[in-house]
């Protein structure tokens, strides 16, 4: 028999992302109520709910910028809770904006670069003039993760154009290619369709869908959900009323219900 703690989660079953028994409250609002779920390895899991429901709030938590009244956050099985949201990147949860963050004047492959940490490579300007052996292989590491990470997100062919001559899905994708680039534990993406047209969002559903990264995203964009997600939860009232695959979300009548009003 499987055993549950007090959230209801299976006892001594380690996910990536954990969340257990988040609770928020604005004055009188609850803005989220005992939220808990779990995003297993490699799974893209998608938050949705009416307009109010705790989305924001929740990615809030998750990522670090708002502490919940209860309720923890665990990555895989360490206490996140009270980390501020800069020792949670170095954690390995990375998160993207709603409004893109990329350096215009950087090339797109310069972009990627430099969201590099730049792990040692010590001895300064006298080790960068002699070229030291194991600089160079340092160096050539980072242009060959740069390589595969531009080629991840379908951006190859514009690795030497300019971020800030790309239209606006182009500069989403190398945003994401730099929220990739070090290889994160959890990907949070907050609203990543948000100012795309339709064309522009299909493909980003490409790159997202192809990802063996785990992923949690908040998206108004059903179509977006339902085509790249294994998981969704979905939240009404800063409750959880359904978790499932897309296909058991669709036919779920309290979903419906929630959305229909
Ligand atoms: N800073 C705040 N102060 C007071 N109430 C807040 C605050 N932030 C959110 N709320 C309230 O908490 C509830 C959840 O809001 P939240 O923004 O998390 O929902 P959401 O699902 O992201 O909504 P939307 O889809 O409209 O962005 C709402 O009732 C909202 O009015």
């Amino acid at each position: 028999m499987t055993v549950l703690d007090a959230q209801g989660v299976p006892d001594g079953e380690v996910n990536v992302l954990d969340v257990r028994g988040v609770s928020v409250a604005f004055g009188g609002i609850k803005a989220l109520d005992q939220v808990s779920f779990q995003v297993g390895e490699g799974q893209v899991c998608g938050v949705i709910g009416p307009n109010g429901a705790g989305k924001t709030t929740l990615f809030d938590v998750v990522s670090g910028l708002r502490r919940p009244g209860e309720g923890r956050v665990l990555l895989d099985g360490r206490d996140l809770t009270g980390v501020s949201p800069v020792r949670r990147a170095r954690a390995g949860l990375r998160r993207t904006f709603q409004r893109t963050q990329v350096f215009g004047r950087l090339t797109v492959a310069g972009n990627v670069l430099a969201a590099l940490d730049w792990h040692g490579g010590g001895g300064g300007l006298a080790a960068d003039l002699v070229g030291l052996p194991a600089r160079r292989r340092l160096e050539r590491e980072r242009q060959e993760r740069v390589a595969e990470v531009l080629e991840l997100c379908g951006l190859t062919p514009l690795r030497d154009a300019y971020a800030a001559a790309l239209p606006v899905g182009r500069r989403r994708l190398v945003e994401l290619a730099r929220a990739l680039a070090d290889r994160p534990r959890v990907l949070l993406l907050d609203e990543p369709t948000s100012g795309l047209d339709a064309g522009q969002s299909e493909r980003l559903a490409e790159v997202v869908g192809g990802l063996d990264t785990t992923v949690l995203l908040v998206e108004h964009d059903m179509g977006f959900v339902m085509g790249t997600c294994d998981r969704i939860v979905v939240l009404d009232l800063g409750k959880v009323i359904a978790t499932g695959t897309p296909a058991e979300i669709r036919a779920d009548p309290v979903v419906r219900a929630a959305y229909l009003g």
